[in-house]
């Protein structure tokens, strides 16, 4: 089944050193058969590749993540950037090939994710790489432990922390894939003296409903809700501002709607303002100008009068200093 005798022996070598619960590895021979990888047992059960550890390359990508059709990285020009980065390790441009990517499992319906680091094994006398070998782990190892660090235990959005990670990963996907990534930041309106009204546990769940709000709000799979802060929400997406402005205001409705009484406003209910911002990520998009950008906004929301929807303007962390 192996290519020739030198592949086989390296295969039968990771078998024996990288028999790690979960971890996926494969193997490729550049110099026999360089569209051919081999793959391990873990790698076929978890990206449902049936029983044969050997796969074409051009149609089941290892160092791509291009599992077929269920990975998240689609577009051509991430896939260019991808094979460029595949061809600078082969020709030894960088020592290490290093990747993050979201797989979609559909017996599980479930999003996972995975990150992939690939190196050359054996490189002949002028650099080039002969053997390639590749190993792919699951992020969140284990699940349980994973969820209860992310999870705001409040209001079982994601906490601030697991915002922070998924804001930086989605950033990166949009950069590669040149997508338009926004960010929206909901803050209740006078909820201080809703709290001094009415007391802490009612305040409470005031953030529970409105947590409950803005998830029904986001319908896609790829959408971070999350609790900010206090009395703060915020939801990263992909989609431009047209979009987003509908989705801030969705939410914005939505609570006004919900009619949740707030006996010290004029209206006489609880509403959320919203702060919000899309760019089409380039180099010069980081977390921290997203998050100023739409913080402006939020800023100008509660100066207008609260309980509405504002653009913030766009943030270039080089010019913020
Ligand atoms: N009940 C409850 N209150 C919280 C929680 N986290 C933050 N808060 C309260 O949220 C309130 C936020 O008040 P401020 O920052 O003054 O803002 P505000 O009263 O909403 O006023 P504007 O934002 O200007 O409309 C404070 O009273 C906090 O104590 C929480 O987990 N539970």
């Amino acid at each position: 089944m192996f290519a020739n005798k030198q592949i086989e022996k390296y295969y039968r070598q990771c078998e024996t050193l990288l028999n790690f619960t979960g971890v996926s590895w494969w193997i490729i021979d550049l110099e026999e058969a360089p569209d051919v990888f081999y793959c391990n047992k873990t790698m076929c059960d978890t990206f449902h590749l049936g029983n044969d550890i050997q796969h074409s390359i051009s149609k089941t990508c290892p160092i791509a993540g291009d599992y077929n059709k269920f990975i998240a990285i689609k577009s051509s020009v991430s896939a260019q950037e991808i094979y460029k980065e595949y061809d600078d390790l082969k020709n030894n441009k960088i020592a290490e090939y290093d990747n993050r990517f979201p797989y979609y499992d559909e017996t599980k319906d479930k999003v996972l994710y995975f990150s992939s680091r690939a190196k050359a094994l054996v490189r002949n006398e002028f650099g080039k790489a002969i053997l390639l070998l590749g190993i792919i782990e699951p992020e969140a190892v284990n699940e349980e432990l994973y969820k209860q660090a992310s999870i705001d235990s409040l209001t079982g959005l994601k906490n601030r922390r697991a915002f922070d990670s998924q804001l930086q990963f989605m950033l990166n996907l949009a950069k590669r894939e040149r997508r338009t990534i926004s960010l929206l930041m909901f803050d209740i309106d006078h909820f201080k003296e809703y709290n001094d009204c009415l007391g802490h546990y009612s305040g409470d769940l005031c953030l529970m409903k409105i947590a409950g709000l803005l998830t029904k709000s986001c319908c896609r799979e790829t959408d971070i809700v999350c609790r900010y802060g206090g009395e703060e929400f915020a939801i990263v997406t992909y989609g431009d501002s047209h979009n987003t402005l509908r989705l801030a205001e969705n939410v914005r409705r939505c609570v006004y709607e919900s009619n949740i009484p707030h006996p010290k406003v004029a209206s006489g209910r609880v509403t959320v303002s919203a702060g919000y911002i899309s760019v089409l990520a380039d180099e010069h998009t980081t977390p921290r100008s997203l998050i100023e950008s739409a913080d402006c906004g939020l800023y100008l929301a509660k100066r207008k009068g609260r309980d509405q929807s504002i653009c913030g303007l766009k943030v270039n962390e080089n010019l913020a200093g």
